[in-house]
């Protein structure tokens, strides 16, 4: 029977015999490829995590001790050890094993926030709280890759952590040198400079295991060496970093040496204040197509083929049109920079920093810092396009308004991920920026419906000279492109009705608002589609073409609350009119994983839906259309 079936809980582990736990690790690195090779998912991340997290659940007594992983992409391995390997199939389909902690799945999952540099404040928090309440034989252990480690939040939370020498805490530092690519800024650097010594412990596991045989010979040459390793250590690293701030460091650990993860958290939590444990791991470890993947070690691929790691091909993308624009715009414009937040391919900008190296910032998982630093390119002269996903936007809210817009700066800001992303559940779904953007006073904001109105938009976004500007888009594959048959003002008609509804489509709402239109004209409701292709401001025109129509209907893959269908409706009662406006959008909760197409469907955000919701608001004001003889086809639910 293989081991990992033997798990249910993490109590199982700590029973296993130190001989068993590498055939635990394969059975779990195994478990991993072949699912993730289904699913989809974070496979580099939690290869790297295997050792560690087995240490980890040896070590501490969860869920009595808090563990809290930053950002969760590399929970996999955990919920494996804490009862759910036999769901490990469901991982990311709807109605399966989330793809972060969940604490509706477990007891064990503490915090669901994907968005990175959290894990710190949580655990001071969390570990304060223990201290209060006299539960100080209780421990918090945070787990912060080295890219989330880059976060503002992160050193906000050591600052706090070194102030209290009393926190039962733990920080363990999973450094793979790696985001998504290498890791880069000072901290980086000074991590790197730790990874280096690396060679004096391999050295010593040398000397340990093959000399140590050798009664005279061996333990001399061990001391030796240990000792040399220790004074070199010490000229040569900057532990000093973090013992100055006044936090207890102990590492760097070889993160695939599982006996050494556990010898350094058992005296780490024998400390009884906030102790840094450095853990060295390899992004991917285990799996080679993913350890030689040189753009990001199978940070989260999409299906691929097991034996191969051969990925299927990838339809053209959104992400890939704004690439290529940038490349474009790049050679037009010498004044244009990109800063990414350590997402320089998934975001598209590979192709500009290849042609532009000197041109493009990663500023690590910044977003705050990427959007003031933005300011300061614009002041001095530079156009920069900050490219971010629509949900981490969220982070430097603050740093927009205030920074950007206040100060009237030419910044544009491009939201990738927009609307509905699925997969990835509550955290990541980019449905709270239209909403947030709408407060922004001077800031122009673009929904294109298709890849040529994205490369319109982008250099008219571009060419704003005195403001910030913003254009999203969704994940995925690009739509085939829908042609304006006219324009009205700014805003770009897509058919022609006459007078019952008014369709506001946003976006790639476009598609659905068409299918709407035809089955509306089925029932002998005629109706009108204009996509307003910027949606803040509202062009005049749509005051105009509100009030030649008996209905509004506002489509968006946003938040409900505070979207482009409330900026129609307030444009339309500022001017007076009293047309009745609905508004369709992503209901505003925190939507549960599932396909995207599935999450747009059940949000009511398809044609079919459409057209019945529109059909009985249209009915419930002329009763003369109830009795149209074709208003028998009825759509279906
Ligand atoms: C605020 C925020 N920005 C960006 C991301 C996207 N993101 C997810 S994982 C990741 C890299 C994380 O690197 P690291 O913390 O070192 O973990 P590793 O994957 O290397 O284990 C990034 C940039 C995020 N989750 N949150
Ligand atoms: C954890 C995280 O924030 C990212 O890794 C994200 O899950 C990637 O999403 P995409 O797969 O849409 O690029
Ligand atoms: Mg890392």
């Amino acid at each position: 029977m293989a081991i990992l079936e033997t798990i249910k809980d993490p109590l199982d582990v700590r029973r296993l015999d130190a001989a068993d736990l590498p055939r635990l690790a394969a059975e779990v690195r195994d478990l991993l490829v072949s699912s993730v090779a289904r699913t989809g998912g974070h496979l580099g991340p939690n290869l790297g995590v295997v050792e560690l997290t087995i240490a980890l659940h040896r070590v501490f007594d969860s869920p009595r001790d808090r563990i809290l992983f930053d950002t969760g992409h590399q929970a996999y391995v955990h919920k494996m050890l804490t009862g759910r390997a036999g769901e490990f199939g469901t991982l990311r389909q709807e109605g399966g094993l989330s793809g972060y902690p969940s604490q509706a799945e477990s007891d064990h999952d503490v915090i669901e926030n994907s968005h990175a540099s959290t894990a710190l404040s949580y655990a001071d928090g969390l570990a304060k709280a223990l201290t209060l309440r006299g539960e100080t034989d209780r421990t918090v252990v945070a787990v912060i890759g080295d890219g989330a480690l880059t976060g503002g939040m992160a050193w906000e939370a050591l600052n706090n952590i070194a102030g209290r020498k009393d926190l039962p805490l733990i920080v363990v530092v999973n450094d793979n040198g790696r985001s998504y690519s290498p890791t880069i800024g000072g901290l980086a650097y000074h991590l790197s400079s730790l990874r280096m010594t690396q060679g004096y412990e391999h050295a010593l596991e040398f000397v340990k295991n093959n000399l140590g045989r050798v009664p005279l010979v061996g333990p001399p040459i061990y001391d030796t060496l240990h000792g040399m390793k220790k004074g070199l250590k010490d000229i040569l690293t900057p532990q000093a970093m973090f013992e100055d701030l006044g936090l207890k460091y102990v590492g760097p650990i070889d993160g695939h040496d599982e006996a050494a993860v556990e010898a350094a958290l058992r005296r780490a939590r024998a400390f009884r204040g906030p102790v840094i444990v450095h853990v060295l791991t390899r992004k991917g470890y285990g799996y080679s197509p993913a350890e030689n993947h040189d753009e990001d070690c199978f940070h989260s691929p999409q299906p691929f083929d097991p034996l191969t790691g051969e990925e299927r091909p990838k339809p053209h993308s959104w992400t890939n049109v704004f690439g290529e624009e940038m490349v474009k715009l790049g050679a037009e414009r010498s004044d244009v920079v990109a800063i990414t937040a350590a997402m320089l391919h998934p975001t598209g900008l590979a192709a500009f920093a290849e042609a532009y190296p000197d041109r493009v910032y990663d500023v690590g998982i910044a977003e705050q810092h990427a959007m003031t630093s933005a300011a300061g390119l614009a002041l001095g002269g530079l156009r920069p396009v900050v490219a971010v996903y629509a949900t981490f936007l969220n982070r430097a809210f603050d740093q927009l308004l205030m920074d950007v817009a206040l100060h009237r700066l030419p910044v544009t800001v491009v939201l990738d991920r927009a609307g509905v992303t699925g997969d990835d559940g509550a955290s990541h779904n980019g449905m709270w920026d239209m909403s947030i953007l709408q407060v922004v006073p001077g800031l122009s904001l673009a929904a294109p419906r298709d890849g040529m109105r994205l490369r319109e938009l982008l250099a008219e976004a571009v060419a704003i000279e005195d403001g910030p500007s913003v254009v999203r888009f969704p994940k995925g594959a690009v739509p085939t492109e829908i042609e304006a048959v006219g324009r009205l003002g700014e805003m770009d008609v897509l058919r022609a009705g006459d007078g019952d509804v008014l369709l506001v489509a946003v976006g790639p709402m476009a598609e659905a608002c068409l299918e709407a239109a035809t089955l509306l004209d089925a029932q002998g409701i005629s109706a009108t589609v204009v996509d307003p292709r910027w949606v803040k401001p509202l062009d005049q025109a749509l005051v105009l073409a509100a009030s030649a129509h008996k209905l509004v209907a506002v489509v968006e893959d946003n938040g409900r609350v505070g979207g482009v269908g409330d900026a129609v409706a307030r444009l339309l009662r500022d001017a007076d009119v009293d047309v009745p406006v609905r508004t369709f959008g992503i209901p505003q909760r925190f939507l549960d994983h599932a396909k995207r197409a599935k999450i747009l469907g059940t949000s009511g955000l398809n044609g079919q839906d459409l057209a019945r919701k529109i059909t009985e608001a249209v009915a419930r004001r002329s009763p003369v259309l109830e009795s149209h003889p074709a208003r028998q086809v009825q759509t279906t639910d």
